[in-house]
């Protein structure tokens, strides 16, 4: 018999004898099902435009990759690692992978199309947030973090130009191209410490840069940060070089504005600990339940939170 196509890519199971009889409607997508549109992008190895399902009149994001260019940057590793961690997410708070095809010169990635941009344009356009409009993006990237974190994926580079928004302006995480997803060893336990990558200088917590390994909790310093930026309008570790900021990270040298809500100090403080294990959120501390219990978030319906409108950014 010959060997059966598989269907798209998700590597769902090969298609049965059945369904091959409707093979239209499992074809695997390429370049020619898409009508292409505006740019939307450019990263250092990527192009992402805007395109549209021609079947179905469906838009997308489609993230182009040079084949060239990521093998003389040695960047190969980085577009597997992309491809599998988003091929395992599923969530409304991370940005969704459709497909996947290539041709000879590029590798496409169809992806949802976050219309909103970056919730940095929003944090440089408005200057700060109000505490209701940070508590409202604060739970959506803490409630993308705790799912990726339950399929055992750190993100490793949380960051406002890595926190996409959609037409309602619901949260996308993106850019998992950098994430590191945890083995699991033998007795199922995860290996909790993932090494090599170092994330965007403000961002990056103290244990990866004194013992090169990102752990869960390095996702819950980075929410701190960017907790901490939406209210202030500028990250908390800042130096005028990548290696003075590096410096302030490892002596925790950061201090609040007057003004900023005590309820909101207090969990930056509770997320800015150089332990890891000693950071709210992590296994030690009651989990990702007890930083989710935290008063800062009080009022938030976690199970009815991708069903509220976003508030108006003030
Ligand atoms: N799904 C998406 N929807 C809308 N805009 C997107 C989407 N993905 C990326 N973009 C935009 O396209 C630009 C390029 O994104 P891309 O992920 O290719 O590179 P990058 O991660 O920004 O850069 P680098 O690869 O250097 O980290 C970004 O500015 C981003 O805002
Ligand atoms: O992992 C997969 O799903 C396939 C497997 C078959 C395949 O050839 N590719 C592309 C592999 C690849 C990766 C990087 C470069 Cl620069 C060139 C080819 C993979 C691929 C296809 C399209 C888009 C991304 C990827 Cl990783």
């Amino acid at each position: 018999t010959p060997t059966l196509p598989r269907t798209n890519s998700d590597n769902s199971q090969q298609t049965s004898k059945a369904q091959l009889s409707h093979t239209s409607s499992v074809r695997k997508k390429g370049v020619k099902d898409f009508e292409f549109g505006k740019t939307l992008g450019e990263g250092s190895y990527s192009t992402v435009v805007s395109a549209r399902d021609r079947s179905n009149g469906r838009e997308y994001a489609v993230k182009i990759l040079d084949k060239k260019h990521i093998i003389k940057e040695k960047k190969v590793k980085y577009v597997n690692i992309e491809k599998n961690t988003l091929n395992k997410m599923n969530h409304p708070g991370i940005v969704r992978l459709y497909y996947t095809f290539q041709d000879p010169d590029s590798l496409y990635f169809v992806l949802d199309h976050a219309k909103n941009g970056e919730l940095l344009t929003f944090i440089k356009k408005l200057g700060s947030f109000d505490l209701n409009c940070t508590q409202y993006y604060a739970s959506q990237i803490l409630s993308a973090i705790e799912y990726m974190h339950s399929q055992g994926v750190i993100h490793r580079d949380l960051k406002p130009e890595n926190i996409l928004l959609d037409d309602k302006m619901h949260v996308k995480v993106t850019d998992f191209g950098t994430a590191k997803i945890l083995e699991q060893n033998a007795d199922g336990e995860e290996d909790d410490r993932a090494n090599s990558f170092v994330g965007t200088a403000e961002y990056v917590s103290p244990e990866l840069l004194k013992e090169k390994a990102a752990c869960k909790s390095s996702d819950f310093w980075a929410l701190g940060c960017i907790i901490y930026q939406l209210i202030a309008g500028r990250p908390p570790f800042k130096g005028t070089n990548e290696y003075r900021t590096f410096q302030r990270i490892v002596n925790l040298e950061y201090s609040f504005p007057d003004g900023f809500p005590p309820i909101a100090k207090d969990l930056v403080q509770k997320l800015l600990v150089l332990n890891p294990s000693e950071r709210l959120g992590s296994a030690g501390k009651g989990g990702v339940e007890r930083l989710k219990a935290h008063s800062f978030f009080q009022g938030i319906d976690w199970d009815a939170l991708w069903q509220q409108p976003a508030p108006r950014l003030l």
